[in-house]
């Protein structure tokens, strides 16, 4: 490069350049915060389209856009990675890592990605596939590439790069699926690994040379059983989100998430520990990696309750007469919303920000009090929050002038039942529960019903310092997209639907908002270039709400491709028009007239199909609603998909290993008898058929 670029000078101060946005979350302290004034609470109506510029995917876009030197880097789907010039929209260059249709297969969630990280004269990002990558900032060409896991396990990277003191800092996924999380430290330069924290124990309980050794033989390992699937599967943990540098403490802090499997009694059937380092915020040395102190926010976890989610470090006035503490907070999955001490991770106060059924609160140290029903897994139990969580990835904001956290919250609920299941694909989500099969009719009457109703989401404004909501701004849904705060106390953000908007962040007042025709789940991110502030984001349907469970919203969201938008105050650019559905909704087959059929394809397409295409075969739209797709014309053409993987560059692998032809064929037999069922309750048209000839 011909310059130093970002020096990790320009990253600690980074809160003093608010006309750039230098990292996933703004600064170190991801407040997602920006000291710009320019557009306030007088002339947010004023906001129009400066540019935007398509991503050419419709799958989901988790992106924060990172604004450096009036470029704009961000990601779309399958790790691909763009650069615009930050004022026009102008493309500069993109870059695409060639993930195979093969790891795609592997994704819990979508083939999304949160953005990249900058640093010195490179661009970092973590790619599907487990690689991490360098390329050259000015022309996206590769520098350096790594493979950060094993590629023959059910790994993938959906999370941004951080970068602290010359390092790049990675976790990974796939705790949905059964593999061991770490985070890792590699040299920004060279790519070299520097330090590894492994989140679960070494399965025979060995040191790993890895800077996790001291912590597991002090505290983690005896709170594992000897036996158990965790051996084999990882148990789980793995950092996929959030990673935030406490510049002050010189401490890394790391979300870690649910346990693999899900299911605590085929995990670790002796052990009655909490599973340590689950569902928890790690601090660690920023240098070495080595352990300082961690907080659980869901012991022994079974319920998917990750605490990847956002980490945001403040002073809150919490001592005598306003007197400042440096705290970190956040609200995982589980409901609770958690303040800490900073330096020694004390619990400090937390409450409920969401409805629960698992745990009726706290104790005096922060340790759930659970609800004794919530672990009887085998009577079967109404989970809320669900998996998808009270709060899932999407970033919350904190505005030091408000004192408010903007966090969006949801709920939602799902049935958890301890039943036999199959567990030897390992391609296929594993929690040890009946968790995918178990849709109607196997669950109790009413479930369904319990579980459409439990879907509501809100932009909620809380106040961490009395841990009480200060207001809530209602959605029509869960996972809206995440938070930017303003110093003119605006709040933005996007929802699910596509609407775009502009809040007063003292009272919730909506004070400006445009459809932009497309669901939006990322952060939005503030920058400014020849006196003139700017606000974007990324919108892109898709992500694990989307991808899983699209039975609640085939009516609601209209599928589009990925875009960048970005606003200015007077902009005149107009939204453009929506992608055309083309796909006729009617079955493209004669319903297969054979009961146990049908209903054996219902069990294999709960099992193998439902994650990606949507519960009852009801896509949302990122994946093709098989309802309607011409592979389910006929036995030979879904054979073809299925069985020989005609498809699988696009991620739809051959299933050959775990289904026969015959399990195919039933599998169809049950999305055509789903089609005609939509027929019939007057959600779909029957296919026209040919007129009969006219007889006198
Ligand atoms: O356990 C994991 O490794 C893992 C990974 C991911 C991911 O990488 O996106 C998600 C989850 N879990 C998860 O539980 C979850 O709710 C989720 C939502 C999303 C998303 O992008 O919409 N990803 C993930
Ligand atoms: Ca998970």
């Amino acid at each position: 490069g011909d310059g130093a670029g970002v020096t990790t000078e320009r990253l600690l101060n980074a809160e003093k350049t608010p006309q750039e946005w230098l990292t996933y979350g703004g600064t170190y302290d991801e407040q997602r915060y920006a000291r710009l004034s320019q557009i306030d609470k007088k002339n947010a109506d004023e906001l129009g389209i400066a540019w935007t510029y398509d991503l050419a995917t419709s799958r989901g876009v988790e992106a924060t856009p990172i604004i450096v030197d009036g470029v704009m880097y961000l990601t779309g789907a399958w790790s691909i990675v763009y650069a615009l010039d930050a004022k026009t929209g102008k493309e500069l260059w993109v870059y695409d890592p060639k993930v195979s249709g093969e790891a795609a297969a592997k994704s819990c969630c979508d083939v999304i990605n949160r953005g990249v990280a900058v640093y010195g004269d490179k661009v970092y990002v973590g790619v599907f596939d487990g690689r991490l990558e360098a390329l050259d900032a000015k022309t996206g060409k590769l520098v350096w590439s790594t493979v950060t896991v094993d590629q023959s396990k059910p790994y993938t990277i959906t999370g941004a790069p951080r970068i602290v003191k010359g390092r790049v800092l990675i976790g990974n996924s796939g705790s949905e699926f059964g593999v061991r999380g770490y985070v890792s430290a590699y040299d920004a330069e060279t790519g070299a690994l520097d330090w590894r924290f492994f989140i679960t124990p070494n399965p025979d309980k060995k040191p790993d040379g890895a800077a996790s050794d001291e912590a597991f033989a002090r505290l983690g390992n005896d709170t594992w059983g000897d036996e158990g699937a965790w051996k084999t599967d990882g148990g789980g943990g793995t950092a996929w989100d959030s990673i935030v540098y406490d510049q002050v403490n010189d401490t890394v802090l790391v979300g870690t998430g649910n346990a693999s499997p899900f299911n605590p009694k085929i995990r670790d059937p002796k052990g009655n520990g909490d599973n340590l380092f689950l569902s928890s915020i790690l601090a660690l040395d920023a240098d070495t990696g080595a352990y300082k102190w961690h907080f659980q926010t869901t012991p022994r976890d079974m319920w998917d309750y990750t605490a990847t989610q956002s980490i945001i470090l403040a002073d809150l006035p919490l001592g005598k007469d306003g007197a400042k503490r440096r705290v970190v907070m956040q609200a995982p999955k589980n409901g609770f919303f958690y303040v800490l001490d900073a330096a020694t991770g004390e619990f400090i106060s937390g409450a409920p920000f969401a409805h629960q059924t698992w745990a009726t609160g706290l104790d005096d140290k922060g340790r759930p009090i659970e609800n004794p029903a919530a672990r009887d897994s085998e009577a079967g139990f109404l989970a809320i929050p669900a998996p998808s969580g009270a709060h899932n990835w999407h970033p919350m904001a904190y505005n030091p002038d408000t004192g408010l956290v903007y966090l969006p919250a949801q709920q939602m609920a799902q049935f958890v039942q301890d039943r036999p299941v199959d567990r030897t694909n390992p391609m296929r989500w594993n929690p040890g529960y009946d968790f995918a099969a178990g849709l109607p009719p196997t669950y109790p009457a009413g479930t369904l019903e319990e579980v459409r109703k439990n879907l509501t989401g809100t932009l909620m404004a809380w106040d961490p310092v009395v841990q009480k909501p200060a207001w809530v701004y209602p959605h029509s849904g869960p996972f809206n997209g995440g938070l930017l705060t303003t110093e003119t106390g605006l709040v933005f953000q996007g929802d699910i639907k596509g609407y775009f908007m502009a809040l007063d962040g003292s009272t919730g007042q909506k004070l400006w908002g445009m459809n932009l025709k497309s669901g939006i789940q990322a952060a939005p991110s503030t920058y400014e270039i020849d006196g003139e502030q700017y606000v974007a984001v990324a919108t892109g349907w898709g992500g694990s709400w989307a991808l899983n469970w699209g039975f609640a919203w085939d009516k609601a969201v209209a599928p589009d491709v990925g875009r960048v938008f970005v606003f200015k105050l007077g902009g005149k650019g107009t939204v453009p028009d929506p992608m055309q559905d083309t796909v006729e909704k009617t079955p493209k087959a004669e319903p297969i007239k054979d009961a146990a059929l049908v209903q054996k394809g219902f069990v294999h397409y709960a099992e193998n199909c439902m994650v990606c295409h949507g519960p009852l075969a009801i896509s949302s739209g990122v994946l093709p609603d098989l309802r309607w797709s011409y592979v389910s014309a006929s036995k030979e053409g879904f054979h073809d998909v299925v069985i020989n993987g005609a498809l699988s560059d696009n991620g739809m692998i051959s299933f050959a290993k775990h289904l026969s032809a015959d399990d195919a064929e039933a599998v169809r037999a049950y999305v055509l008898d789903q089609a005609w069922l939509a027929v019939k309750n007057g959600d779909a048209s029957a296919p026209s058929k040919p007129e009969a000839p006219k007889t006198n």
